[in-house]
């Protein structure tokens, strides 16, 4: 089973994170893209790489803006491939 990562290391990785938050046992990104099927294309990109890691966001849609709530559910918390995969998320969505 993974290791949950404490306080500390998920603080040093948010601050390589500038666009995410922890809230609880997640990490959070909200994203806007300029408009809806733009937002539902992103949403499939990332699909795609979080198939491909096996780790999947939890996914809150609202027009165009997505909101990515990344845990390991297996583990109960947050672990090294939360951070992981908001960083593949970051290099789909750009700055
Ligand atoms: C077997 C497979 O790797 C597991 O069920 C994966 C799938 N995707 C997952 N995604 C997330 N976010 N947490 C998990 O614990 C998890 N488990």
């Amino acid at each position: 089973m993974a290791q949950l990562l404490t306080d500390g290391e998920i603080d040093a990785a948010l601050s390589d994170l500038p666009h995410w938050h922890r809230a609880g046992d997640a990490l959070v990104r909200t994203i806007e893209s300029p408009t809806f099927p733009d937002a539902i294309a992103l949403v499939g990109r990332v699909a795609e790489i979080a198939e491909e890691a096996q780790h999947h966001p939890d996914i809150d849609i609202r027009w165009r803006k997505v909101t990515y709530s990344l845990s390991t559910h297996s583990a109960g918390g947050i672990t090294a491939a939360d951070p992981d995969l908001a960083h593949k998320i970051d290099s789909l969505a750009g700055p």
